[in-house]
């Protein structure tokens, strides 16, 4: 499906001769050619490059780079080519997976419609830090590693592109992060929660048709989220709970309670899969993530061309992240409300590391294995105390604010997640010490003259959202 902020897209399909008259790089996708722009130096490397493609190799289908002096990472291939399609690996947690097992010899194909960076562009948000197009991003990899990530540029909403894009690269694999997937974002406006649950229903429903139809054996690892169980008051068990109930015993899916039309989206994924996972012998593994926070992994911090994004506004940035930015600006810590929302976190370097154990270890045909990946948790309250303590070892004067909570959601409450499935499989956690939050706390530092202060507000108001398409207003609350 297109997604609202994508009315007029920079990319899109065009004949290759036009393409190439415009300085735009094809890509061939199962006999449709797509389109990416070309810098006015590659076009010039590509004009040059005639009489040098021998040496030359392949990125995408049909683009050319100029071979690597060498790598300037150590790759392996623990991975042996096993062949992993990452939808959305444009994205904040996506991009680091893709080099985290691109480095380690599984073969990767990115697919990404580029909406993330659309809804930045429609909204007036940007990242903290400055991050490269993907096209710049892959062929960097490419010189700093000597592997290649494949990249198919489309919407797997679209059925004839994702049967293409699955039919072109026959995934052992899908790891599938392409959901739109900001709480905030899908409560702006009526808009945004069809669009978002849409985007997301229809495009996880069009994987599984794809396993079923074209790769019945390939393992789909789906991004869940934490956030599908709310905040019932028993503990919260790995994906189902054995129920005794008038003398009967079974075991069933752990009771759903979302709290935005984002995590409702992820919980009817979650029963599409296991459904097809019945009917059609799919193997899934659904991870319901907890919020990650941090922005450094070996590979994304090889080159600046390889960084990663950074979101620290009111729709897409989440809680630690945003604390970091603000002690590092001299911004209150806004706590929404009383601060006791309890909440699993992870490090985005455990996030990728999940990802390739999940891989590793597959889900049989028809079982659907739900793993609950954080790795602690924290109130809001405590994360806020722990960047004030870390910040202010650094110097910096932070003041927490309890502003009103924009959201609907408990303030107080019982939390207690089990997350042992992913340990009990080789996960060795990177906690949240304070060295942790010292470097984070640097990192923000160092780029905080990027930082937009108007940016920092909650940005929407979970009573507030209305039926008016809301663009302008989104980014501050009224
Ligand atoms: O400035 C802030 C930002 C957030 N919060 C509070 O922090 C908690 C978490 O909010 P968040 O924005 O960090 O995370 P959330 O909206 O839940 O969503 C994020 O974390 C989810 C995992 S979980 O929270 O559902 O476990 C993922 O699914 C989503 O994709 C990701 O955007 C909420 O109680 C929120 O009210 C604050 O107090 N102050």
């Amino acid at each position: 499906m297109q997604c609202p902020a994508m009315q007029n897209p920079r990319v899109g399909r065009r004949s290759a001769k036009a393409a190439a008259q415009q300085g735009v790089a094809c890509v061939h996708i199962g006999g449709r050619v797509f389109a990416s722009r070309v810098s006015g130096q590659r076009k010039d490397a590509r004009a040059a490059s005639a009489a040098s493609r021998a040496k030359s190799v392949k990125v995408h289908a049909t683009a050319t780079i100029e071979k690597p002096a060498g790598p300037t990472v150590t790759p392996s291939n623990g991975g042996a080519g096993t062949r992993v399609m990452i939808i959305g690996g444009d994205g904040y947690c996506g991009w680091a997976t893709a080099l985290h097992l691109s480095a380690r010899g599984y073969e990767v194909c990115i697919v990404d419609n580029l909406c993330r960076r659309q809804f930045d562009l429609t909204l007036g948000l940007d990242t903290l830090t400055p991050i490269a197009t993907i096209h710049d991003r892959v062929q960097k990899w490419a010189e700093v590693s000597g592997k290649y990530i494949s990249l198919q540029i489309g919407d797997i909403c679209d059925w004839e592109f994702l049967s293409q894009a699955f039919t072109f690269f026959q995934p052992d694999h899908v790891v599938h992060f392409g959901e739109q997937r900001s709480a905030p974002y899908s409560m702006i406006d009526r808009q945004k929660a069809v669009f978002t649950q849409t985007n997301n229903v229809v495009g996880t429903l069009n994987v599984l048709f794809a396993i079923k139809e074209l790769k019945p054996d390939c393992h789909l690892v789906k991004l869940g989220t934490m956030g599908e169980y709310g905040t019932p008051n028993i503990d919260i068990e790995e994906g189902y709970l054995t129920v005794t109930h008038n003398g009967r015993t079974d075991t069933l899916p752990y009771p759903k309670q979302g709290n935005s039309f984002y995590h409702l989206s992820k919980i009817h994924d979650s029963t599409n899969m296991l459904f097809t996972c019945k009917a059609w012998k799919v193997a899934a593994t659904d991870l319901n993530q907890g919020v990650v926070y941090g922005v450094r992994t070996e590979e994304t911090m090889a080159d600046p061309l390889l960084i990663n994004r950074y979101d620290y506004d009111g729709i897409f940035g989440t809680a630690l992240n945003r604390f970091v930015v603000q002690a590092a600006v001299g911004h209150p810590l806004t706590v929404y409300g009383k601060g006791g929302q309890t909440r699993g976190f992870l490090d985005i370097r455990d996030t990728v590391r999940c990802i390739q154990i999940a891989i590793d270890n597959p889900a049989a045909r028809g079982e659907m294995r739900v793993y609950n990946q954080f790795t602690e948790q924290f109130s809001v309250n405590q994360l806020a105390e722990i960047v004030s303590r870390e910040g202010r070892k650094l110097g910096l004067e932070v003041v927490v604010q309890n502003v009103p909570n924009p959201r609907v959601e408990a303030e107080e409450h019982y939390y207690n997640a089990k997350h042992t499935k992913l340990v009990e499989l080789g996960l060795q956690p990177h906690l949240l010490a304070d060295s942790m939050i010292d470097s984070l706390l640097e990192f923000a530092v160092q780029y905080r003259d990027r930082v937009r202060m108007e940016l920092i507000k909650p940005a929407v108001d979970w009573r507030k959202t209305g039926v008016k398409v809301n663009t302008m207003g989104a980014a501050v609350a009224k």
